[in-house]
This record gives structure tokens, sequence and C-alpha cells, in this order.
């Protein structure tokens, strides 16, 4: 249908900066030119205030994560970062380009892979990337070098003649990876990428990404609601109520809230307390959870706390703060406590 070449039974993988297949179109905006740059950017719908002024800077070749639960304002912001909605105020850049009077020079640079799936199951994998090449009119001299490059990504190069409609949903959602990146976009934009996958599908998308990540020099911003793949990502914001909250590394948002927890079941809790305040120096309080000490490097100081103890010790956790707890500390609740975010 789209004049697909002949190919040999063996395609090696594309490899290395220098390869065509890999290499921008253009040399693209100035080193310190934000990839995305959003400020003061608002939606109201009739009664709902959607998305209330936020935010953003993401630096070129960033993974950035958008954290939020069910109905934070995570789609809505993706879509008005991506032309698809007219924010009601604020103004938003991409590459250097104002989505409001650049809107097709911006579209150039984006990649989409929305929840909803566009791919036409009828078609092979190739042939969807194929026409997609075709809507951009991509240039034909690389074409083939680019497609087999992208399936090689995404793990799909033994499934570039498959119908679409046999691909299991990782495999959807991969080669939906591929397509976005195939016209080279500045940003590729993954709007919950992992949603509806199994644990399985998940983890191989993202070590999907990155590959993604360490091949091509596109800036990812995604949204998600799993605090698992925000802890991946380079930098995250966390919105809530159309508002971000939060913003910074991981690492960052959560040094904010202070050490490891160590609790220790012992014999004796309030002798070993009593210890642990007067060898240790630390502040160490009992309660249901047994001994609490606070400490910078937890893991690291358990070794010395159990010897330096004289009552037996039955049981040592450590818990590091987690996105969760960053999430509850600037909204009053658990990203979890919808039930509907987690499938699983
Ligand atoms: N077209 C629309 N018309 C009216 N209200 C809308 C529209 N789109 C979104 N909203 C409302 O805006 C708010 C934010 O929705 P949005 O879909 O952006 O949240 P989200 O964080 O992406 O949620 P989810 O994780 O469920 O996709 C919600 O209250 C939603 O009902």
């Amino acid at each position: 249908m789209f004049g697909l070449r002949q190919r040999s039974a063996s395609r090696s993988p594309a490899s290395g900066p220098r390869d065509p297949a890999l290499a921008p179109y253009d040399a693209g905006p100035a080193p310190d030119t934000p990839a995305i740059r959003a400020v003061g950017v608002r939606k109201s719908y009739p009664g709902v205030e959607a998305v209330r002024g936020i935010d953003l800077t993401v630096g070129q070749g960033e993974t950035f994560g958008f954290l939020g639960p069910n109905g934070a304002g995570k789609t809505t912001t993706i879509a008005m970062l991506c032309t698809l909605v007219t924010p009601t105020a604020g103004r938003i850049e991409i590459a250097g380009h104002d989505t409001r009077t650049a809107p097709d020079r911006v579209r150039r640079d984006l990649g989409l892979v929305f929840q909803e799936t566009t791919l036409d199951g009828d078609l092979t994998a190739e042939e969807n990337l194929r026409f997609h090449a075709d809507l951009y009119a991509l240039p034909r001299a690389t074409l083939s070098a680019r497609v087999d490059a992208m399936l090689d990504l995404v793990g799909l190069v033994a499934r570039h003649d498959t119908l679409v409609r046999t691909f299991s949903g990782g495999m959807r959602r991969r080669l939906e990876i591929a397509r976005g990146l195939l016209h080279r976009p500045r940003v590729l934009f993954l709007d919950e990428p992992t949603i509806g996958l199994d644990p399985q599908a998940r983890a191989r998308l993202w070590t999907h990404l990155g590959e993604v990540r360490e091949r091509e020099a596109t800036t990812l911003f995604l949204t998600t609601h799993y605090l698992e793949e925000a802890e991946r990502c380079d930098r995250v914001a966390i919105i809530d109520d159309g508002r971000i909250v939060a913003q910074g590394t991981p690492a960052e948002l959560k040094s904010v809230l202070g050490a490891d927890r160590v609790d220790l079941r012992t014999a004796d809790d309030e002798a070993a307390a009593t210890t642990l305040r007067t060898r240790f120096g630390v502040t160490a309080v009992t309660g249901p959870h047994g001994v609490r000490v606070e400490a910078d490097d937890g893991a690291r100081l358990v070794p010395r706390l159990c010897a330096g103890l004289d009552v037996p010790v039955y049981e040592v956790t450590v818990t590091r703060p987690s996105l969760d707890d960053v999430f509850l500390h600037h909204t009053g609740h658990r990203i979890r406590d919808d039930p509907t975010t987690d499938p699983r």
C-alpha cells in the first residue's frame, strides 16, 4: 500500500549518534532555550477551573514527569502544551516558539502519545509509521533507515510486518512511541503512557523510554499518577486541583521532608530508646511502631544501632520519604486516596 521496499531477513539495529537515521533535521534552538516554557497558564470550562495558573520550564533533553491524581488537570495541561486546547490565559513556548502565534511550527516540534490509540489496526507496524511519515512529508532518502531505527528503539523490528490489530497493549504503546518520534520532534508528550498495561509491559515500556533518552535528544514530558514512574524522571511537577504544588528533582522534593525513618522492634523498646539517646545522641521515640529514630542515611546507621544496643533487636524497618509523602505534605491528602488512581 505504501510501496514498502523488499527487506533482507536480518536488520542491523541503528547505533551511534552519527547514524543518519538519528541525526536531527535542523540545528534547533539555542541550547539554553527551554524545550517547554509555560507562564501563568489557565484553562476554564463552564463551571470548572481545570488549570489555575501554572508556570513550568523544562530544559532540552529532560525527562519531566507531571504527577497528579485523577482530575488534577494533567490532560488539560498537556493538551494546551500540544496546541490541542487553547488556554484561557497565559503563554506557552515550545522550543522557543509561541503556541498561539506559531502553532504550525510548534506542531512540527511535537510528538504525541495519548491515552487513546490512533494506530490503524489493519495496517502493519511499519505501514503505520510510513503513513505518519507521509503526513509529515518526511524526506524519502532517509525514511527507511529512520523507520528501522524507531522500530529498533522500541523492540519491534521483528514485528514490522505484523498487523497492529494483533498487537498487545504494550506493543501498541511502544509503536505509538516509535511513531511519535519518527519526525524527530523536540518534545515527545506522553499522556499516561503506561495506563492499562500490566506490570511487565509497564516495565518494558520504561526500558524503551530509557533507550529513547539515550539515543534521541528528545525532551520527554509525561503525565502519570504512578509515583514510581515519577521517580524515574529528571524533574517532576506535582499538580493538584489545577495548581502546581511542588516542582523539582525527585530527590529535591523529598529532601524537604527530611530524614529517613528507622523503626526498631526490640525486646525492651524503652530501654533501647534510652540507650540510643545516650550512646548515639539521637532523638528516639517509642510508640506502636517500636522505637523510631530519624537519620539522613538510615540504612547505613542500622548496623551501628543494632551493635550498640544491649537488648535483642527483632526487626528493623528503614523508610525513605516517598513522592507520596511529598504529595501529602503539599496537599494534605495522599495521591492514592482515590482508589481509581491505581488499578493494580
Ligand atoms: N472539555 C472539558 N469540559 C469541561 N470540563 C473539563 C473538560 N476537560 C476537562 N475538564 C475538567 O477539568 C478537570 C481536569 O481534568 P483533566 O482531564 O485535565 O485531569 P487529569 O489530571 O488529566 O485527570 P485523569 O488522570 O483522570 O485524566 C476535571 O474536573 C475535568 O472534569
